[in-house]
This record gives C-alpha cells, structure tokens and sequence, in this order.
C-alpha cells in the first residue's frame, strides 16, 4: 500500500463464459496524497470499474483495492459504507443532489446523515471559494448546471475526504463551466492538499490533473505526469499500440 488510494493486480471479471468481459485485468496503481490524478482509456476500457472498485461501490473479482491503510475487501457492509462516509467525497456526472433541500443542505448532508456537523468556517470557505455564497439558500432547479455541479465538488470537499473519487465530472457542461470546476477542483489540490482522482474521457479535462495514468482493455497503458492537452490526445491515439 502507498498514497492516499490504490489498486493492487485489480482484476474485475463480468459475466461468464462466452459473456466473459475482463474489465479490470491485473490493474496495479497508487494514487499520491494531494494529487489530482485524471484517469483516461478508450470507451469500455475499464475507466469507471476502476474508479467504483476504487472507491468501493463495487467489488473485485481478485486482487484488491485500499483506502489510506485499509483493504476495502477487509471491511464488512458496515464498515465500508463508514468508510465511504468519512474517508470518500464523490462528485458524478450527474449531480446527484437531492431536490428538495437547498444547496446549503445537499453540501452539509453526507455529513448531517453521520451525525456530524461538520467544520463550520471551513464549509463557509468552501461555499465562497466555489461562489456559491448568494446560492446557499436556492435549490438545485433554481440552479444553473455548472452551479449544480459546484455544490456536488462543495459537497465532496465539505468533509475534508482523504480522497474525492470524480466520474466524467464536467461531461454534463458547456466547456467555459467545465474549465471553471475543473479549475476549483485543481485549487483544492493544490491550495487544500485535497487529493483527487478522475475519470473523463476530455484530454483538455485531464491536462488539468498532476497526472494521467491511461487504461487500455483491462490494463493500466502508461502514464503522464503534468500533461498538456495536446500530449493527451496524441498518447490517446497511440493506446494499445
Ligand atoms: N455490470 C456489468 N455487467 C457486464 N459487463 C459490464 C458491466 N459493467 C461494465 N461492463 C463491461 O466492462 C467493460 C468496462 O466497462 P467500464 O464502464 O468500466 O468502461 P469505461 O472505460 O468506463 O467506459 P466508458 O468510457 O464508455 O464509460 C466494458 O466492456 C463493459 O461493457
């Protein structure tokens, strides 16, 4: 085990038979604390089996995957969703925010269902550096979607997560809005010490990570550390070559 999360010989086996799909197959990986990582691979290549086993949404067929010290297979059903709780903050391509409760709300929730206000003064610091401060009291429909998505990335920082697990966070957005979460998510990298990993699928997405590890059928392809857009996309080409 090493960084804030990782994956050792992670193998994922859907199916059986002649339905056999191996989406993970001996994925080896250690995401560094206070990184932001950008994980990329062709459709289907294994991209969100990855980051759900990584982040213990679903499980493995061999291998394993950690968080900080603790083996994800060790925990019982109990302990994993604590886990999930206390140690993960999510944001998903779909905002998932609950409707009826007010930005405010949807960002304290995780931690309200845990019985745990919170860190007052660093949620108001979260709200204002995501400029939400005049939105706290609206509801998600009386948001924009780029506004939704800023209280979905206040939401998974309110905790102060060891780690914030990202899928195609900005694949819903218009490019402008998408560049201004992914710019917030980088601050809280480098500004909070915040250590994030993230799926997409957008080389100008990636090209904001301190690193881009690439996934091809199953296996990890190669990485890239500090990447441009334009390297991205010609590392895309070459994948499985
Ligand atoms: N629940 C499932 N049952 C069967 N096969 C699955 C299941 N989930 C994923 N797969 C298969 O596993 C492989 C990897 O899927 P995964 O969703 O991880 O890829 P991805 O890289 O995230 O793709 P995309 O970029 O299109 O979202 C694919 O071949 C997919 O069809």
């Amino acid at each position: 085990m090493s960084g804030a999360a990782g994956a050792v010989d992670a193998t994922k086996v859907y199916g059986v038979g002649d339905a056999e799909v191996r989406a993970l197959d001996g994925v080896t990986v250690a995401f560094e604390t206070g990184k932001f990582t950008a994980i990329m691979g062709p459709s289907g290549s294994g991209k969100s089996t990855l980051l759900h086993c990584l982040a213990g949404l679903d499980t493995l067929t061999s291998g394993a995957t950690y968080i900080g010290d603790t083996y994800l297979a060790s925990l019982d059903d109990k302990a994993l969703t604590e886990l999930r709780r206390t140690k993960v903050g999510f944001v998903f391509q779909a905002f998932n925010l609950i409707p009826t409760l007010t930005a405010e709300e949807n960002i304290k929730l995780p931690m309200m269902l845990g019985g745990d206000a919170g860190d007052p003064a660093w949620i108001e610091q979260v709200i204002s550096t995501v400029g939400l401060t005049s939105r706290v009291k609206h509801r998600p429909s009386e948001l924009s979607g780029g506004q939704q998505q800023r209280v979905a990335v206040a939401r998974a920082l309110a905790s102060k997560p060891q780690i914030i697990f990202a899928d195609e966070p900005t694949g819903n957005l218009d490019s402008t809005t998408g560049a201004e979460i992914l710019d917030f998510m980088r601050r809280a990298v480098r500004e909070f010490g915040q250590t994030i990993v993230m799926v997409t699928h957008d080389p100008v997405a990636a090209s904001y990570a301190d690193r881009v590890i690439f996934v091809a059928d199953g296996k990890i392809d190669g990485e890239l550390a500090d990447p441009t857009a334009e390297q991205v996309l010609d590392r895309m080409k070459h994948l499985g070559d």
